[in-house]
Order: C-alpha cells, then structure tokens, then sequence
C-alpha cells in the first residue's frame, strides 16, 4: 500500500485561529456518512460537490482518484469559512483503465466481466481543506482479488440493483463479499473513505471531533 500526502495553502479562506470541531462533509454517498460516524464524526453539513468526473486524456487512475478528491473540497469549501471540509473520490483500477461508476445494467455486466478472476486495485482519493485553507491530500490503494465470476453470479448480483452508483459496478460491503477472494490494504478504502487516512489527515490539520 502506497500513502503519499501532499500539503498546499489555498488563498481564499478566512484565517481563523481558534480550533474548530465543524466538518463539512463534500459527498452524496451514503457510505462515507456511515463511515465517519462509525469514527464517531458527525458532519455538520453534507455538500456534495457538482464537478465533472470525466478523466483527462492519459490520466492515470491514481492521479484521478486525487485530482477529483481536490476538486470535490475546493469546489465546496468556497461556501463553508471557518469548517474542515472533507472530500474523497473512489476509482477501481484494471490494469490502466479506471472503473468509475457504471451507466447502466450494460456496462456493470462489463465492469464484473473485466474483474473477474483478477486482481485489480482500488484507489482511495482524500481531501481536507481545513479553515485556513491549508489543503491535504492523499491517495490510498488498496489491491482486491475477485473470484471467477460466472453468468449465474453475475445475473443475480445485477439484479439485486447494488451495482449502481459504486465505482467498479460492485459493493463489498454487500452481496460482492463472497466475490472477494482476498483482499491487501485498506477494507474502509474500498467502501469509499479510508478510516485510518482519514482521521491521520484531520488531526495533521488540529481537527478533532467534538467530545461526547
Ligand atoms: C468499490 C466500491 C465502491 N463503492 C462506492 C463508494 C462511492 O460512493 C462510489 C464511488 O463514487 P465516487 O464518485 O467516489 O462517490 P459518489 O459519487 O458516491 O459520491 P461523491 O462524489 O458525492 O462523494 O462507489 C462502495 O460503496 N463499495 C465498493 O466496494
């Protein structure tokens, strides 16, 4: 597993000195809300950030999972002085070819047919833009094996409907669990918010969560 942070200061922001306990969570999913609040977070406000997720020509998956993490908290913490504001983008990596989240039935029935059998690799991008402006960020790899999947297996994990809205047209926090044959790294990582990188970022940056 590979962890590279980097650290900016945007010039935007309001300097604040005093210690702020607000987050503002930059995402529409679900998943990173159950996540941070099994860390005991409980966002102040959840803003899911509207930006355009199509990849640059030659963009590595790595680089995108960061570069749309970035984005996401910029394009929010315009509107929130004074809150941490926390972003995180999930891409599913085939080799080179970065698995976002399937348009339709057609394409996760591709996206499975791609991982099965393989190992593939899930990058985690994270992005906390703290009330200064100072921003981090880091991108967290986890590698995850699928087992064969054959068209039984595939049929039935379509109709179950849990391919939508997930990157790589699969979720292992469900009916994918028994696809996972083995998996190296992060587990948080690959449902969408990297625990550990997440709580390492914030307090880098003097978040901690309100007590009690
Ligand atoms: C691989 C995998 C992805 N996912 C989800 C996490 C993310 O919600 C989603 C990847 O899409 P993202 O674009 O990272 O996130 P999102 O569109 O759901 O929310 P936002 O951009 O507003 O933050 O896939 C799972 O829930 N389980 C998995 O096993």
């Amino acid at each position: 597993m590979v962890r590279v942070t980097s650290v900016l200061q945007i010039g935007s922001r309001h300097l604040s000195s005093h210690v702020s306990s607000k987050l503002v969570l930059a995402s529409a999913s679900p998943r990173r809300v159950e996540l941070l609040t099994q860390i005991g977070i409980t966002p102040a406000a959840i803003a899911p950030a509207d930006i355009d997720e199509t990849p640059l020509k030659d963009e590595s998956p790595r680089r995108l999972a960061l570069r749309l993490a970035e984005e996401k908290a910029k394009a929010v913490a315009d509107g929130h002085d004074g809150a941490y504001v926390l972003a995180a983008d999930t891409v599913v990596a085939c080799g080179q070819r970065a698995l976002g989240k399937p348009e339709d039935a057609a394409e996760a029935r591709k996206f499975l047919g791609m991982l099965s059998g393989r190992r593939h690799r899930v990058y985690g991008g994270i992005c906390v833009i703290a009330p200064d402006g100072t921003l981090r960020s880091r991108v967290v790899e986890t590698q995850v094996i699928f087992r064969s999947l054959n068209e039984g297996d595939i049929r039935r994990y379509l109709a179950s409907d849990e391919w939508q809205g997930k990157a790589g047209a699969y979720g292992i926090q469900g009916l994918a669990a028994v696809f996972i044959r083995q998996i190296s790294g992060s587990y948080s990582n690959v449902v969408g918010l990297s625990l550990y990188d997440t709580d390492a970022l914030l307090r880098g940056l003097g978040y901690f969560p309100e007590a009690g």
